[in-house]
């Protein structure tokens, strides 16, 4: 097989800046077409705070998006429309809190999906959307014009601090990886030359790159307060898949994009099976950490089932006998969250997967019997350390990424919130957007899919739920007009428990604690963990 040396800016990746753009994003489209968008943007955290972000959206005219020309506009329209979306979607969280909408409205969703289909990412909150097209450089003159402290969000759901560091974080990190992706590039080509002096010197890059983002993470606790990050900002992430007891059983219904035919009003089934259902973001969605497990060959099998890495024996006869690297990753959480990843991004990780043996090689040019002997002066040996220097660093980023779950996660929602929680307001922000829809769930009450989601049969309170189920608060859906639609309509007085949890909640001892994927967080965290630890040679 020829080798054919893989290069960065075929898959939309910076020498510098690595999975973030070269050029800071935009922070507004200067096309005054997209004004009623950038207006919204120029006041969101008010608007939020404030309970207008709801009639706003539904307000705001469904805009043409062949207007948007370059790639960076494309990448702001898919970020600030995510922020519309996912603020109507959720609502306004805190002491005073909506149930979610089951409904996004025709002047997000059909621009969103288009941009998105142009962009081959799925229309839903990602990394790439908050931390990799949402930074600003602060000092132009600065000496490290990427470095944390000289970085600043554009956008933000809650207007804090906190969630602005909480991104950042993740930028920062992600600029800094650019030294280990060169790197990684480096041992490729010093495998394939087989260069052991080449190799090793790529790997310590590596390690240093790691060493970076490790210190990186661990300035999370200075201005990302954990109680502020998981009652205040963390729901606002979240997708609409496995988020039932955050009262989206279905998913979420985009308006004018998947609504647009006729549909058997019979069958509760062919409309819920509209709704769409996508992963909330996550920084498992960087490119970043997949770039470096696929490089060091580390596998991830799927969650319960820890797998184990080939030995020595078995890795120099697939070498042999195939000359295929190991398989790519089989995680498949890991492998899904590709899928909310640039398409230039996802293409690097699949063509490295096919690429890099730089494991294979370490294990071929330096067995056990010559560690044993342990001579450092051995370029075999130098190499083999290496490999594992950064094997340690990456289980040492696993190792404080699960200690900072368990604070801002785990431990957030055993303790609950410190303030009390007022009821919503009577009437609900759910609306049924066509008078054909409201119909359907009138039938669906009598008949109701999911143990009576929509009908009188409330499901009980769970009073361990928060905020809204905590105040045993239940609907009466209203009549009524929303941008034109024709709000949704059950039988008259019908109580209804159209509310539900939300993704921030207080649970008990026993319960599995979720990632904005739906993951058992602390289980799959672990794994992945212990993979890597088991990587080491
Ligand atoms: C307050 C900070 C953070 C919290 C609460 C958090 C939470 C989580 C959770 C719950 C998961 C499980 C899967 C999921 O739900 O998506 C996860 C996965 C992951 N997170 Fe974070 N995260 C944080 C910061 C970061 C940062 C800064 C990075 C690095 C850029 C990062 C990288 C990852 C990666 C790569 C995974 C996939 C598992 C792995 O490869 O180890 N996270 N995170």
């Amino acid at each position: 097989m020829t080798y054919a040396p893989l290069r960065l800016e075929d898959y939309d990746i910076s020498p510098t800046n690595g999975f973030l753009p070269t050029k800071p994003p935009l922070k507004r489209l200067l096309d005054p077409y997209y004004e009623p968008w950038e207006q919204i943007m120029d006041r969101f955290n008010q608007y939020l705070l404030a309970h207008h972000i709801r009639p706003l959206v539904r307000k705001m005219p469904v805009l043409d998006t062949s207007k948007l020309t370059t790639e960076a506009e494309y990448q702001r329209a898919f970020t600030i429309l995510g922020f519309m979306a996912h603020a109507f979607v959720w609502g306004r969280n805190g002491a005073v809190s909506e149930p979610a909408s089951e409904f996004l409205p025709a002047s997000v969703s059909i621009p969103w999906v288009t941009v998105a289909d142009y962009l081959q990412l799925n229309p839903v909150i990602c990394c790439a959307a908050v931390c990799h097209w949402n930074w600003q450089i602060l000092d132009e003159d600065a000496e490290d014009l990427m470095n944390i402290d000289n970085l600043g969000t554009i956008h933000t759901f809650s207007g804090s601090m906190d969630e602005s560091w909480f991104y950042l974080v993740t930028t920062a990190i992600e600029a800094k990886g650019a030294r280990g992706l060169n790197a990684i590039l480096s041992a490729i080509s010093g495998v394939e030359r087989n260069n052991t002096e080449l190799v090793t010197h790529a790997l310590n890059a590596i390690a240093q790159s790691l060493n970076e983002a490790n210190h990186i993470l661990e300035r999370m606790y200075e201005r990302c307060d954990p109680y502020v990050f998981y009652w205040k900002i963390r729901e606002f992430l979240a997708g609409w898949e496995n988020m039932a007891e955050a009262g989206l059983p279905y998913g979420v219904l985009y308006e004018g994009v998947d609504d647009t035919d006729t549909f058997s009003l019979d069958n509760w089934q062919s409309l819920i099976r509209r709704f769409r259902k996508y992963a909330g973001g996550s920084a498992a969605q960087t490119p970043l950490l997949q770039a470096f497990d696929i490089a060091l060959g580390i596998k991830h099998y799927p969650t319960g089932h820890l797998g184990k890495q080939s030995t020595v024996a078995e890795a120099r006869n697939r070498l042999r006998e195939q000359g295929v690297p190991e398989p790519p990753p089989a995680n498949s959480y890991l492998v899904r969250m590709r899928d909310y990843m640039p398409s230039g991004h996802r293409r690097f990780l699949e063509d490295l997967a096919a690429t890099c043996r730089i494991r294979e090689y370490v294990l071929l040019s330096c067995p056990d019997t010559l560690m044993h002997i342990g001579d450092a002066s051995d370029p075999r040996v130098a190499l083999r350390h290496a490999y594992n220097g950064c094997v340690d660093l990456l289980k040492a980023f696993r190792d404080k990424h699960i200690m900072i779950v368990t604070r801002y996660i785990i431990m957030q929602a055993k303790n609950g919130p410190s303030i009390t929680v007022r009821p919503v307001s009577p009437v609900s922000n759910h609306y049924i957007p066509r008078a054909e829809q409201s119909q359907a769930l009138t039938q669906a009450s009598a008949h109701p899919p999911c143990g009576g989601r929509l009908g009188g049969d409330s499901l009980p309170a769970d009073p361990t739920m928060y905020p809204q189920t905590n105040t045993g608060s239940s609907y009466v859906v209203s009549k009524g007009t929303t941008g034109g639609c024709p709000a949704a309509t059950t039988t008259a007085g019908t109580s209804t428990s159209l509310e539900k949890g939300r993704l921030a909640r207080k649970i008990d001892d026993n319960s599995v604690v979720r990632g904005t994927g739906g993951t058992d967080a602390i289980q799959f965290l672990k794994q992945v963990r212990n993979e890597t630890a088991h990587t080491k040679l």
